[in-house]
């Protein structure tokens, strides 16, 4: 076992390279391919997606298609051994902040501010512009037979965490 598995992978590496250092056009061209899966072009290929530029989140409801890697229309955890680790983390904690801010606050782009999508580049996309939103406590999240509890800095008594809202800066 430790001779097959050794000594036959050293010695074709020793092979490899002196051919190289005879070959070096060859080496060159070695040397400059370094390869990118490009996981955001796969995302959008329209051969396989249907509509990809559009945020249609259902699509994935009762597809067979998942996101863990064993699919590779998409794959935005990566794949195989060097695959996200942080996955069931990662997906467990979006899922769970997202629904609890959607349950509760109402949210709206403020004032004449747009929503620009633009992104940066980077191992990481990042929004090119930071979203200006307000959120407002949202009347379902209500508990049914709670009282509005009365603000509490303002001094007026008839305000209550009903109308309470928000004006924030998401960065991301
Ligand atoms: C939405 C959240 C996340 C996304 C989209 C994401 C995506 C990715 C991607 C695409 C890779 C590269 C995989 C490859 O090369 O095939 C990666 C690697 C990695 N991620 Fe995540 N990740 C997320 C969250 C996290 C979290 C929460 C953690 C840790 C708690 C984490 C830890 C890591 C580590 C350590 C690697 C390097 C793995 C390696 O090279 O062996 N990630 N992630």
């Amino acid at each position: 076992m430790f001779g097959a598995g050794t000594d036959t992978a050293s010695t074709s590496l020793v092979w490899a390279i002196g051919e190289l250092l005879r070959n070096p056009l060859v080496m060159k061209e070695l040397q400059q391919e370094a390869l990118w899966i490009n996981a955001w072009a796969i995302a959008r290929d329209p051969s396989i997606w249907e509509e990809p530029e559009v945020f249609r989140p259902e699509r994935f409801l009762n597809s067979p298609m998942d996101y863990i890697g064993s699919h590779f229309e998409f794959l935005p955890f990566g794949a195989s051994r060097r695959g996200c680790p942080g996955i069931k983390f990662a997906a467990t904690i979006n899922e769970l902040v997202l629904a609890n801010l959607a349950y509760k606050f109402e949210f709206a782009l403020e004032g004449e501010h747009s929503l620009d999508m633009s992104d940066t580049d980077g191992m990481t996309a990042h929004k090119k512009y930071p979203i200006l939103v307000k959120a407002t406590l949202s009347p379902i999240s209500y508990l049914p037979d709670s009282e509005p509890i009365q603000q509490e800095s303002s001094g007026d008594n008839t305000t209550s965490w009903h109308n309470y809202s928000w004006k924030t800066t998401l960065t991301a």
